[in-house]
């Protein structure tokens, strides 16, 4: 089963809280149910594989049994639907081959992703802006509500929904001289408790929040020092090594529990988040589609368009 596929939510927001509390836990017992299948299902022999969708590719090693998942966007992976969408597939697809776990990490020489795709916020309708913020919560919670053992070799600057995929990893490794953050409030925008949840996960309450409303990008070192990426890398290939060894920590840990355990400490997120989904999207909507959001979105695309012919 795919975490994205929904607890049946339109059904739950016509029940009384009580009742809505109880789908929300038979909606968790399923999903724990469903990757504990998977889980049991992953203990079979190993498989070389190398698969791509239009954006991004799937490696799998035949020795250690790990899953690569590359996005592949030029020039920063910026997260249009396509993209949210493949990374979807990938993360099923890698859940259900039996891989040992997934590393992300990113195609580009200097990006890991640049977060969403403003473009596709900008002069659109209401129906792109859903379909769009809906990718990005189904892309975040395959990835955060994953079983697997998960990190990301953050091979460059990882802003914003770059920063979320990262943080929704268990582990982070990130190559010196770049930055990672949520810098939404620099925006003027506000990012939705989801999508702190990573961040919130790894950082002291203290150190999160004062990032958060300064919208601060940290640089590799400074990220290292509070604890929002887990080691740095000098090259690509060596973060590669690091998160591939983070995943072979686990090896004489029985993946059951660890899956399971692993999701009773992201349980209470998950259920927060699907309560919260569909009004999620309405708010969204209601603040891109703002004049002068869409207006601060115009001036900072050309003023990432004027930075790039400099
Ligand atoms: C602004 C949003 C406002 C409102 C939204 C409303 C509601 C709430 C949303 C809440 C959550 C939002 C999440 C997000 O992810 S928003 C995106 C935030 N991302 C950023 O701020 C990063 C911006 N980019 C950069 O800082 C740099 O590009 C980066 C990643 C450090 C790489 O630098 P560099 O290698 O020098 O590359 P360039 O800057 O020259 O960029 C190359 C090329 O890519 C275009 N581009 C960069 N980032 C984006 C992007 N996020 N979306 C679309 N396009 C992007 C850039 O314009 C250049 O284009 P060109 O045509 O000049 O080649």
């Amino acid at each position: 089963m795919k975490l994205s596929s929904r607890i049946p939510f339109r059904l739950a927001l016509k029940q009384t809280p009580e009742q809505r509390s109880s789908s929300i836990d038979t909606y968790q017992r399923t999903m724990l149910h469903s990757n504990l299948l998977r889980l049991v299902a992953r203990g079979g022999p190993k498989r070389l594989m190398s698969t791509a969708t239009k954006l991004t590719t799937v490696e799998v090693n035949d020795k250690t049994g790990i899953a690569t998942l590359t996005m592949n966007r030029p020039p920063v992976n910026s997260q249009n639907v396509q993209l949210l969408e493949d990374l979807q597939k990938s993360i099923t697809e890698i859940e259900n081959n039996k891989s040992r776990g997934l590393i992300l990490t990113s195609a580009m020489s200097n990006v890991f992703s640049a977060g969403l795709d403003i473009h596709e916020m900008y002069n659109t309708n209401e129906e792109r802006l859903r379909i769009v913020w809906t990718e990005l919560q189904n892309a975040w919670i395959a990835l955060y509500g994953s079983s697997l053992p998960t990190a990301a070799a953050i091979n460059g600057h990882a802003p914003a929904g770059g920063c979320l995929l990262a943080t929704a990893c268990e582990y982070r490794v990130m190559v010196p001289n770049c930055r990672i953050g949520l810098n939404e409030t620099q925006l003027g925008i506000i990012a939705p408790k989801w999508l702190m949840s990573g961040f919130l996960n790894v950082l002291p309450k203290r150190v999160a929040e004062r990032a958060l409303t300064q919208g601060r990008m940290f640089t590799t070192q400074e990220a290292f020092e509070v604890g929002l990426v887990d080691e740095i890398a000098n090259s690509k290939e060596e973060a590669l090594e690091k998160c591939s060894a983070f995943i072979g920590s686990f090896a004489k840990v029985n993946s059951l529990a660890r899956g399971l355990t692993k999701l009773q400490f992201r349980a209470e997120n998950i259920k927060e988040f699907e309560k919260i989904r569909e009004k999620d999207v309405a708010n969204f909507i209601a603040l891109a589609s703002r004049p002068e959001i869409q207006k601060d979105m115009g001036i900072y695309l050309e003023n990432l368009k004027k930075k790039g012919k400099k």
